[in-house]
């Protein structure tokens, strides 16, 4: 994206490529975690759709269309998912790991700006996914609203 001022930055969403980008992100991932011997248990019993659900929750908290919410899907239900799952700090460090691998091989942008905003989400939603997964069930309002994240700090893709 050419000449990005206040008016047209774009949003990560956006700047990762849109929805197709994010579909075959999450394709080729959980490709990877079923071959991975520590995350293979955790999640061989995943429904076909999981892939999918998974690429449109982050797409929308990434600024992008509000598919996951169209399809039924709310952010209580995506911590619902969680629960009692038991992960650990390794699951998460690897989960990390192999989706990073997976943004290199597709070469998702990898300008400091987008990739530090983009690991910066990852790092809170798994540590939340953690936290959760280690309860039985959460107390609170069920309307609770998707998270939106940005670029933070640096505000922008890199500009050169
Ligand atoms: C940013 C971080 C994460 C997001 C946005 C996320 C999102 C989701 C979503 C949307 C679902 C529901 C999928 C569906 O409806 O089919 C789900 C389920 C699940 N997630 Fe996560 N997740 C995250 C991190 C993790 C991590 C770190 C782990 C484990 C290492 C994990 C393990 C699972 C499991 C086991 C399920 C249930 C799978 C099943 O149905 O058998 N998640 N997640």
């Amino acid at each position: 994206m050419e000449n990005t001022n206040t008016q047209t930055i774009p949003t990560l969403y956006e700047w990762a490529g849109g929805m197709p980008a994010f579909e075959k992100l999450f394709n080729n991932f959980y490709d990877k975690v079923l071959a991975d011997p520590l995350l293979e248990p955790v999640f061989k019993h995943m429904s076909p759709e999981h892939r999918q659900h998974v690429a449109h929750f982050v797409a929308e908290v990434l600024g992008g269309p509000k598919m996951y919410s169209e399809e039924g899907g709310s952010h209580f239900g995506m911590i619902q998912k969680h629960l009692s799952k038991h992960l650990t700090e390794q699951h998460r460090k690897r989960w990390v790991e192999l989706l990073l691998q997976t943004a290199d091989e597709l070469e998702l942008p990898d300008d400091p700006e987008f990739r530090s905003a983009f690991v910066a989400y990852l790092e809170w939603g798994t540590r939340i996914a953690v936290i959760n997964s280690n309860e039985e069930q959460i107390d609170g309002p069920q309307d609770i609203p998707m998270p939106q994240w940005g670029w933070g700090v640096p505000g922008g893709p890199y500009q050169g």
